[in-house]
């Protein structure tokens, strides 16, 4: 008989240990088995050993920017302000060589950029701002959230108004339009047009946005008025275009954004079509855009782009392709577990900002949401209305509810009782415009939220299984540390059936191995929060808790300290501290690493 040795490890799984000793065999069992504990001292033990923090860094992902308690990670890098010493002592900034002053900006877009606190320029910005702005066909490529889409932005509008592109620019009721902007997904294409509504309005340029799943009738009226930028999808501008509604005889700037993903959805056909519209192609400038440009993507590009073409590519051959402002991490998690574990990595790691949880099917979305507290649902099959609607209540009379929608394009009238309002208004504040402004914390999404979404505060990223390609985890884990922010992306998986080499290889990211949150973890998180609400509670309450709490002192044996842990564990909803899987996330469950001194066959 091989010599067997119990070893409970609640720390950090680490593969390369793993690997050394061969001949281990882990055993997993319910807690209450009597038969695989030798007593429950003996196990007590063992979860106190299992709750000291294993502290190796080998594990952890060298792009972590913070690699120490997984809570409170709310917090800006700094970026280096040079500061120098100027006459009586002053203190003066030296000027940033990406310094919006420093570019060919004009003023109102100056003070546009002022408003939204942007005084510099991100690296791809200023690389690529002269380029464009000289009329040069570009291949974009930067990490996500390093502001892609203001290097096109930007550029396009100083060349409309003070550039090249501004001498055979139309202007005047039904004036077709000077850009076209393509974007896989609806939200983006929404998100896109924000930023042409904000500056270019600020230029005195009008925009307008569309997309498949809306009704025609406002689009075609908006394009009829004459607009300047005209973003959108390839499917319902191609549709616009055949209906004569978009004429692009006089277009000068043509942008395809998140690039790869638009040809991979099938929309080639469709972008090429709306390319092959153009009649000049030397007269329009093609600038292409992504975090990720796969060499298809590449080799398709030199059809639609000159070949004079310039490529900057602030990724090009480094290994990590990911956002290295995020904390990449892996934790293995049986599907079964799911509904538990992800409450509480939430809890560790959302350092109390918005989380978005991705699943690789619609139903699977469905589901989540449905089990997670005041989370929400986000995928293709969700109405458009539902999926992106930004209302506003205009009055509110005792028998009558006026909806708006924000872009005046159609007006909703909604006649009930007040008591009505409640249920009614529900659907409506939904998704994305839900989650952006905060009425609920946690989107549970498919890859339609993938890419490029910019919404502020997202903390954290959950993705329940390893996705097919290494892009989508490139792109998912994106929409966390953006701008220079810091944000943890959790990538769940199922040791058993699924295999986290390819993403890890393809992608550059060395993961950072954990388990899932431990009791512990989680008490200690809210007990911190807890203990700050204990503070804000008024004095005038101490008369008439303080001679039960008297009682408790010289009755209970426990020291006014272990006294308040108790308070605070039973405030924040916790009597015990339960073990969990460290193989499958499973509660009650605990993991055995038996160990021998032989090796051990199986009997087949
Ligand atoms: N120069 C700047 N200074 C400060 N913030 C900026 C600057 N440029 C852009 N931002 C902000 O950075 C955020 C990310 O920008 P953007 O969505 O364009 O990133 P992206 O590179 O397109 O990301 P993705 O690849 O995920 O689509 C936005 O909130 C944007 O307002």
């Amino acid at each position: 008989m091989p010599s067997l040795s119990l070893t409970s490890n609640n720390s950090s799984v680490d593969p390369k240990k793993e690997k050394k000793t061969k001949k281990k065999i882990v055993l997993e069992t319910q807690e209450t088995d009597p038969l695989m504990v030798s007593s429950k001292k003996e196990k007590k033990k063992e979860k106190r050993k299992a709750v000291e923090f294993d502290d190796d860094d080998e594990e952890r992902s060298e792009t972590s920017s913070e690699l120490g308690e997984p809570v409170n990670l709310k917090k800006k890098s700094k970026k280096a302000k040079v500061v120098e010493e100027g006459k009586d002592g002053e203190e003066v900034k030296a000027e940033d060589p990406n310094a919006v002053t420093r570019f060919r900006i004009s003023e109102p877009l100056r003070e546009a950029l002022k408003k939204r606190g942007i005084e510099a320029l991100f690296p791809i910005q200023a690389r690529t701002f002269e380029d464009i702005l000289n009329g040069c066909d570009l291949v974009g490529r930067a990490r996500t959230g390093q502001g892609k889409t203001l290097a096109f932005v930007l550029p396009i509008l100083e060349s409309l108004v003070n550039g090249p592109a501004k001498a055979s620019r139309k202007t005047g009721y039904g004036r077709p339009p000077s850009v076209l902007v393509l974007l896989p997904t609806r939200e983006l294409a929404t998100q896109v047009f924000d930023d042409f509504k904000v500056y270019g309005g600020a230029v005195g340029l009008n925009s307008c946005c569309v997309y498949g799943g809306a009704s025609y009738q406002p689009q075609e009226l908006a394009l009829k008025r004459g607009v300047d930028i005209v973003v959108g999808t390839p499917g319902r501008i191609k549709d616009h275009i055949e209906k004569g509604n978009i004429d692009l005889s006089l277009l000068k700037f043509r942008v395809l954004d998140e690039s790869d993903e638009m040809l991979r959805m099938g929309f080639v056909e469709d972008v090429e079509l709306i390319l092959g519209k153009v009649e000049d192609v030397r007269k329009v400038q093609t600038l292409l855009f992504s975090a990720t440009l796969p060499d298809w993507v590449k080799n398709i590009s030199s059809r639609f782009l000159k070949p004079t073409k310039k490529t900057i590519d602030l990724v090009g051959n480094e290994k990590m392709k990911a956002s290295t402002n995020v904390r990449h991490i892996v934790l293995p998690c049986s599907t079964a577990a799911m509904p538990q574990v992800i409450p509480d990595v939430i809890s560790c790691y959302g350092s109390g900002g918005r989380t978005i949880i991705f699943t690789e099917k619609r139903e699977s979305a469905n589901e989540l949401a449905g089990l997670l507290p005041g989370a929400r649902a986000l995928h293709g099959e969700i109405q458009q209305s539902k999926r992106e609607v930004n209302f506003c209540i205009l009055m509110v009379p005792s028998t009558v509810l006026m909806f708006v929608y924000e872009q005046n394009v159609s007006i909703v009238f909604v006649f009930g009782f007040l008591n009505c309002f409640g249920s009614s208004l529900g659907p409506c504040f939904v998704t994305l415009s839900g989650f952006r402004s905060g009425k609920f914390l946690t989107l549970v999404a498919t890859n339609v939220a993938a890419r490029g979404l910019d919404i502020n505060d997202v903390q954290l990223i959950i993705q329940c299984e390893p996705p097919n390609d290494v892009e989508a985890y490139i792109h998912r884990s994106g929409r966390t540390g953006r701008a220079g922010n810091s944000g943890v992306a959790v990538m769940l998986y199922d040791p058993r059936r699924s295999n986290i080499s390819k993403i890890q290889r393809e992608s550059g990211v060395k993961f950072e191995h954990i388990t899932a949150p431990r009791a512990e973890d989680i008490a200690k998180a809210a007990g911190v929060g807890a203990a700050e609400t204990i503070t804000q509670v008024s004095d005038s309450v101490i008369p008439a808790f303080k001679s039960a709490a008297e009682d408790l002192l010289s009755t209970s044996g426990l020291s006014a300290v272990e006294l308040l842990a108790k308070a605070l564990a039973k405030a924040t909803g916790y009597t015990e501290i339960k073990s969990r899987s460290l193989l499958t996330s499973m509660d009650n469950h605990v993991t055995l690493l038996l160990e021998s001194g032989k090796p051990i066959y199986t009997p087949s």
